[in-house]
């Protein structure tokens, strides 16, 4: 089965760029992916898709019919298209003995994706179906700033426990800044603290108190350092994605089947709930004789129960006779 990389970060942090280079580095292996474009909004796109949600929806056509603004547009398109991903999961499962990853971009506007019914709903059809885990992209030269550090981690960390997936931490760019001191800045908080203590504002002292409560967070994280400019950290990207496969197989997948066969076990028992509720209803009715529904129902019933043994003949007379001519 091949693994679902779902390519997530802020808005020019180089998803796109990134999804070109993956799709450069597997061609080059002979193992091209799968690759899927769910920004509708995107004007060149430099690598091919083999699904593009422009193909589907047309999002300024959006715009004018539904009478909304850019942003507005673009998450409607997006929740359109999202009605009909199980096709594109069909597509997918179609290919799946021919390749290895499917890739998949998202809208630039980050909020488009992770906080739209869209997003839950790729994510869920993708993680049902196949081993799936989140790149979180991240733009190095922005977050040496250590608030936008901060900023970046806590969209991670609400992505992390909303879609519940394996997550790489991927910082991009490092062609221009190396990554070393902010992955440093997630096990060493007393580095993170000095470098906030240089500027000291409100908003450092919250990044501070932060950055103590999400160390149970960077736990569960991997990070990898990228160019898509250069192709540099491509191996080391792919190594963790395959860890994340694991982390899939060994975490997600059981929970996932124990979901399945709780609300297997929760639908059997309402089904046979009702059908209780039914039974009862019906004697209740039945014995009361107070002639309501479910007298009338189980009267019917007996008719025609007497009818179909009678050979047509109406009514419980004429069916015992019936009975006594057999
Ligand atoms: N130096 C350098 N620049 C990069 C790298 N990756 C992307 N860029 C540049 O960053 C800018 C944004 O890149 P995109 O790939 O369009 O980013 P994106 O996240 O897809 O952008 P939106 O979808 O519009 O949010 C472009 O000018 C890229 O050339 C990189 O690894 N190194």
């Amino acid at each position: 089965m091949p693994s679902v990389c779902l390519v997530i970060g802020m808005a020019g942090c180089g998803k796109t760029s990134l999804m070109q280079r993956v799709n450069a580095y597997l061609h080059s292996r002979e193992a091209p992916p799968y690759v899927i474009n769910l920004d509708p909004a995107v004007t060149n796109l430099p690598y091919d898709a083999n699904v593009d949600i422009r193909d589907t929806v047309n999002y300024k056509a959006v715009m004018k019919e539904y009478n909304l603004g850019p942003n507005g547009a673009i998450l409607t398109a997006a929740n359109l298209f999202a009605t009909r991903f199980d096709q594109v999961v069909n597509l997918c499962e179609r290919r799946a003995k021919e390749i290895d990853h499917i890739f998949v971009d998202t809208p630039g506007q980050i909020e488009i994706f992770t906080w739209s019914a869209s997003g839950a709903i790729v994510s869920e059809t993708f993680a049902s179906a196949f081993p799936t885990c989140i790149l979180y992209v991240m733009d190095t030269v922005r977050s040496q700033d250590p608030q936008c550090f901060m900023s970046n981690m806590l969209q991670a960390v609400s992505i992390l426990y909303k879609f519940r997936l394996p997550m790489v931490l991927v910082f991009n760019k490092i062609d221009v800044v190396r990554h070393e001191t902010q992955a440093e800045w997630m096990t060493d908080f007393e580095k993170f603290h000095a470098v906030l203590d240089e500027n000291p504002t409100f908003a450092s002292d919250l990044s501070r108190s932060m950055s103590l409560v999400l160390d149970e967070f960077y736990k569960h994280l991997r990070v990898a350092g990228v160019s898509a400019m250069t192709g540099e950290g491509m191996e080391g990207l792919f190594e963790q994605i395959e860890r994340s496969r694991k982390e899939y197989l060994a975490e997600y997948l059981p929970e996932l089947n124990a979901k399945k066969e709780e609300n297997r076990v929760r639908e059997e028992t309402r089904r046979a709930e009702a059908l209780e509720k039914l039974r009862r209803d019906a004697e209740d009715g039945g014995g009361g004789g107070g002639g309501g529904r479910g007298e009338t129902v189980v009267m019917d019933m007996k008719r025609d129960v007497k009818r179909e043994g009678s050979g047509g003949e109406e009514g419980e007379e004429g069916g015992e006779e019936d009975d006594e001519d057999a």
